[in-house]
């Protein structure tokens, strides 16, 4: 199945301390959202997808934040099971391409989109969603580029995810919010898979 089909909110989470990122993963698989981007923002973020991917077999756990080559290859050897750009490059393109595991590039313009289909990738994450013009510069791109689908990402809450999922070129939404810094520090795994929960809910 596509990776924008599996779940409808994929969490973008930042691990600062990699003790809690086997529990966060299972809470957010316990609320119904197995698909899980660790960004590589911080120092524990490989390690925490390694134990991630070793340790919550139902979690679909990739890497986010990916910006060269070098990091494609960090994130495979870690385990991840797919690869989130915030943007793209013609070296980073082909490293995604060869890791031979679903990755979605950023995309913000038509030129981009374009550049990208021109090559056969028809799954991107459109970032940063809202500020790149959001749901209006997504209802355009679908009349020239139907074909291709997005992850929208940047500035995504449960107010305004309905509206992006309920347009025919999004498969799912990403954001942050599944994953406050301040539950994560508390270890309230609670919390998380309540917002978890909320959040699988919001397209049947
Ligand atoms: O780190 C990355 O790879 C990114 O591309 C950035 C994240 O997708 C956004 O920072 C989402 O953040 P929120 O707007 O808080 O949901």
């Amino acid at each position: 199945m596509p990776l924008l089909d599996l779940a409808p909110v994929v969490p973008v989470v930042v691990v600062e301390d990699v003790d809690t990122a086997v529990p966060m993963a299972r809470a957010l698989v316990s609320g119904g959202l197995p698909v899980i981007e660790v960004t590589l923002r911080t120092a524990p973020a490989l390690e925490a997808i390694r134990r991630i991917a070793a340790e919550v077999p139902d979690a679909i756990v990739g890497a986010g934040t990916v910006r060269t080559p070098a990091d494609v290859a960090a994130s495979l050897d870690a385990g991840a099971k797919f690869l989130v750009s915030p943007g793209t490059s013609p070296a980073l393109v082909d490293a995604m391409v060869g890791s031979e595991i679903p990755f979605l590039p950023g995309v913000a313009t038509a030129t981009e989109v374009m550049t990208l289909a021109e090559r056969g990738i028809g799954e991107m994450k459109f970032f940063p969603a809202e500020p790149a013009g959001g749901l209006a510069y997504l209802k355009a791109l679908a009349g020239p580029l139907p074909e291709v689908r997005f992850c929208p990402t940047g500035g995504i809450r449960p107010e305004n995810a309905p509206a992006y999922l309920a347009l025919p070129n999004v498969g799912c939404v990403g954001g942050t919010w599944l994953t406050p810094a301040d539950a994560l520090a508390s270890g309230d795994y609670a919390r998380i898979e309540k917002l978890a929960a909320e959040a699988a809910a919001l397209k049947p």
